[in-house]
């Protein structure tokens, strides 16, 4: 049996999963008791459909998206971002992150240039600290944008854009969140390839080594339809360990700080 990631494309009902978002996001926030969520619109298409879901959840008055280039970061993503900003009608502040890197790079005393990911993962953990800026500021909550392949898969930055209060679109994976954007009226930001922009030339699918449409086949056959990786092996190859190998190395990102219990009687209030 060939699997195509159409497969997964079709696994869901959009407007099912539209209405438990929206639903979870109104109930997230109304349970925080808070005044609405701040976003890092990248121009790409999972901040911009967690946006669209949240305007759909909130209201555009309780959106504040935050656009933060770098020196990576083409003017399209800045084009695309305020016209997605435009369109859902909520406030876009934009902040310039590189006076910030900057300082990283002149204070700390081992920076190394061409390491490119510890200099890179600044980046998201600047912003992450403006997000928070506004969420204090303005009695908000950061609402995060990864989606089920970058979170099963640890692709993303610690603490960086990992360091979010909810995810709401947490359950979808990339091909399925693109799908979702063209028919949230974003196609052309689909057509976009994925990409965290932390260096010249950086894509999603060519540090991860494939197309989302193969890694996603692979994540939604292992884990969703439990396929053993004996079977997965034999249909997809070796990017069946490549996908295995970054699940595990990177399951730590998805759990708390671990420590020693020293209080076995737990109480729960
Ligand atoms: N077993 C363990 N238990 C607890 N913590 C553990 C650990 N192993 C490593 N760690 C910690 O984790 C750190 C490594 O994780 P991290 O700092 O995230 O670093 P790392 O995973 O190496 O880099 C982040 C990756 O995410 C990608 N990214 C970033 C931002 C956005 C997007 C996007 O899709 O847009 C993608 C980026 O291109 C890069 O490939 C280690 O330095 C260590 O501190
Ligand atoms: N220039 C930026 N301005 C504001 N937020 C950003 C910027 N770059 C990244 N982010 C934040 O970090 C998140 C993670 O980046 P990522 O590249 O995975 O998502 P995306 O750009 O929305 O989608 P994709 O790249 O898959 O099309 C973004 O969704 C966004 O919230
Ligand atoms: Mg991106």
């Amino acid at each position: 049996m060939f699997m195509d990631y159409r497969i997964v494309v079709d696994a869901i009902d959009y407007e099912k999963a539209r209405l438990i978002i929206t639903s979870f996001i109104k109930e997230y926030v109304a349970g925080a008791g808070v005044n609405g969520v701040v976003i890092g619109l990248s121009g790409g298409v999972d901040s911009t459909v967690t946006a669209a879901l949240a305007v759909e959840a909130l209201g555009s008055g309780r959106v504040l998206g935050l656009f933060m280039p770098s020196i990576y970061t083409p003017k399209e993503d800045e084009k695309d971002a305020i016209e997605v900003a435009n369109r859902l009608g909520i406030r876009l502040i934009k902040v310039d992150i590189m006076p910030i890197v900057e300082a990283y790079a002149k204070s700390i005393p081992d920076y190394s240039p061409d390491d490119r990911v510890s200099v890179g993962n600044i980046m998201p953990r600047v912003r992450m600290s403006i997000l928070y800026y506004y969420a204090n500021r303005y009695n908000m909550l950061v609402v995060g944008s990864g989606d089920r392949s970058e979170l099963l898969l640890g692709y993303f930055t610690k603490y960086g854009d990992g360091g979010v209060d909810f995810l709401p679109i947490g359950s979808l994976y990339k091909v399925q969140v693109r799908e979702m954007a063209r028919r949230l009226g974003f196609g052309w930001i689909s057509e976009k390839p994925s990409s965290p922009r932390l260096w010249h030339g950086h894509t999603a699918e060519g540090e991860l080594g494939a197309p989302y449409e193969v890694l996603d086949t692979v994540l939604y056959a292992i884990f969703d339809k439990k396929m053993p990786l004996d079977k997965a092996r034999e249909m997809f190859g070796e990017v069946v360990d490549l996908v295995i190998n970054r699940v595990k190395t990177n399951a730590h990102k998805l759990k708390p700080p671990p420590y020693p219990d020293l209080t076995p009687a737990r109480r729960d209030v």
